[in-house]
């Protein structure tokens, strides 16, 4: 019970913290003030707004006084003053939207390209430890959301107190004791503005939260759609989307219930001050205290010392419910880079002499090392198999050399360059990969050679595409090079896809080919030109290949037999064939199962 109180005290202590929205606003102010022309523009907007607020209401009185006291000469500038508080109106009510659409959106975009920019710039280690639906859900949900610190309540912030002055001293004049009354509503509106502020923004957190992990499941849904219907998953699919479904209903509808409680309130209660000074006005104009005209245009007025106070209330409710979000976002971009400069396709630079990891030592989780002082040499123009059981670190070094993770201590030398020294673009320059799973971007099959290198012509695309063996089936394709093949090209083959990324290597052009295997079988023709394509591929270049195949390990100049992180045997496969120790067991086994690619 106390645990409970203690709780709810903590919350409404966070509330009233002007921290988090401090701390929303430190991380949005660069983007506002890269928007001070639309800014200032709306600021001007709101002057003139407050200033025909004032205007209209003396209007209203003056021409009411004017028509009752039967001076109607006066009204032959009244109609023309009019007419032109109306134009003034019509013009500032456009530049005001207008305004405000350039500062919201202009916010929005730059903190959308910042935040991609931040997300390709991050460590992949940082990018793992989020789920991609919350990545996504940053983009669509959240910065949708931080509207009410980036829009009109930011101009509200300055335009609802000067209004209130403006229109308080304008009805002082009027009548004093009126103007009392009207003041009755300020405690009302901020203690409804607090308590719904509060329950709003702990509800449009749930909100947040719960569209991040729809996000995260449809992503799942997507790219798991093989899965979900071979294990047939559908059901409970379903069952888990409309659940959440359901939940993301219950809270949007209690946030309209909140906000309805509140606006309904705070309508309520201006009314009621309405009702108020105008009885009491009524009464003043009968006792001649004040005119009719100046009744009008009180009662007029004090709608507009009404909303301020409300408006102000709804404008902390209204902050503490995009604080949620900017909070989301910012636990990205507060994420540290390695480099803010984005890395580029740059030409291939040569490779001489050698790769070489120096007394590395390496942890994913910083607390199991994977590799320990681990020390390799690989001389340029080989090709060497890497081989060992699941988990013993072979695509770990692929990782390492190509800089997607770093190590905690030791050094990698590529021609006797430290991969720390090099930028990522020159680093990435030297090696061609060709993982086990094929990714192609939605597009065409051109698109997805393009990528390959700056400069690529379509001559050097044609013939890159025939020595992988996959020219023939393009041309064979409805559009040629220009068909599209779908998202992750889904209208592909598994070893047509293989082809394509091989292709893609052959077209980037780098000294060093960094292949892992498909485990995957094919048919023996496919397999064949797939094979036939990578021996083009591995002329001239140095290869590193995690190898499935006894075939590739065979015809491999060096073999490196890893085993959790350490290397325990190396040589050609007739020496190592030949002694006793895991690479000998690995054989033996391949032998036992009777693997269909022995020899091929
Ligand atoms: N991103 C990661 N975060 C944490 N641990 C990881 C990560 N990637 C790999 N590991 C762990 O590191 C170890 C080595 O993984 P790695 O992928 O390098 O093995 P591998 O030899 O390539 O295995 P396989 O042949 O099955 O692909 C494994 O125990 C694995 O669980």
């Amino acid at each position: 019970m106390i645990e409970r109180f203690r709780c709810h005290l903590l919350v409404i202590k966070q509330y009233f913290s002007l921290h988090d929205i401090q701390r929303a606003f430190s991380i949005l102010l660069p983007y506002i003030a890269g928007q001070w022309k639309a800014y200032l523009g709306l600021f001007v907007c709101v002057l003139i707004d407050i200033s025909l607020t004032l205007s209209f209401a003396w209007f209203l009185g003056d021409v009411t006084d004017t028509v009752v006291q039967g001076q109607l000469y006066r009204m032959k500038w009244l109609i023309p003053l009019g007419a032109a508080l109306i134009v003034l109106s019509i013009i500032s009510t456009y530049y005001d939207i207008y305004f405000e659409a350039v500062a919201v959106n202009a916010v929005k975009k730059e903190l959308k390209t910042n935040l991609y920019q931040h997300i390709l710039l991050l460590p992949i280690k940082n990018v793992s430890s989020f789920h991609s639906g919350q990545l996504l859900s940053n983009f669509t949900n959240d910065i949708h959301s931080i509207d009410g610190v980036i829009g009109r309540s930011l101009v509200d912030l300055i335009k609802l107190p000067l209004i209130s002055i403006a229109v308080f001293i304008y009805l002082v004049q009027i009548s004093w004791e009126l103007s009392l009354i009207s003041l009755l509503i300020a405690p009302a509106a901020i203690i409804s503005g607090a308590v719904f502020g509060l329950m709003l923004r702990r509800n449009s957190s749930n909100i947040l939260n719960l569209a991040g992990s729809m996000n995260s499941l449809l992503n799942e849904t997507f790219q798991g759609f093989f899965v979900i219907r071979a294990f047939t998953l559908e059901h409970l699919f379903h069952k888990k989307y409309s659940s959440q479904n359901r939940e993301l209903f219950a809270l949007e509808i209690k946030d309209a219930k909140i906000r309805g409680r509140f606006h309904a309130g705070g309508d309520g209660i201006g009314s009621m001050v309405y009702l108020m000074c105008l009885c009491l006005g009524a009464y003043f104009v009968s006792s001649n205290v004040i005119t009719v005209g100046s009744l009008l245009a009180f009662v007029n007025l004090t709608n507009h010392l009404v909303y301020p106070l409300t408006g102000l209330a709804a404008l902390w409710a209204g902050f503490q419910r995009s604080v949620s979000a900017v909070e989301r976002i910012s636990k990205v971009l507060e994420q540290p880079v390695d480099s803010t400069v984005l890395p580029q396709n740059l030409l291939p630079q040569p490779f001489l002499k050698s790769i070489q990891f120096h007394n590395i030592t390496f942890s994913y989780d910083g607390q199991h090392n994977l590799f320990d002082d681990f020390n390799l040499i690989i001389p340029a123009g080989k090709v060497v198999a890497i081989v060992g059981a699941s988990g013993a670190g072979k695509s770990t070094l692929f990782n390492l050399l190509q800089g997607f993770y770093k190590p905690q201590s030791g050094v990698i030398l590529v021609d006797d360059k430290s991969t720390e020294e090099l930028s990522d673009s020159q680093l990435r320059s030297y090696f061609a990969h060709v993982p086990q799973e094929t990714f192609l971007f939605d597009g065409t099959v051109m698109d997805n050679l393009l990528v390959a290198r700056r400069g690529i012509t379509r001559s050097d695309i044609v013939q890159a595409a025939a020595i992988a063996n996959i020219h023939s089936f393009i041309q064979s394709l409805p559009d040629g090079y220009e068909t599209h093949i779908g998202e992750r090209g889904v209208r592909l083959s598994g070893g047509q896809k293989q082809r394509i990324a091989i292709a893609r290597a052959i077209l980037k052009n780098s000294p060093i080919l960094l292949m892992d295997e498909a485990t995957s079988a094919l048919d023996s023709e496919t397999e064949y030109q797939v094979k036939e394509a990578l021996d083009h591929l591995m002329i001239n270049r140095t290869t590193l290949v995690i190898a499935h195949r006894l075939s590739t390990i065979r015809n491999a100049d060096w073999i490196i037999v890893l085993d959790q992180g350490k290397i325990v045997q190396t040589g050609r496969h007739e020496e190592l064939i030949t002694r006793q120790g895991m690479y000998r067991n690995l054989y033996d086994s391949f032998v036992r199962k009777g693997v269909a690619a022995v020899g091929r």
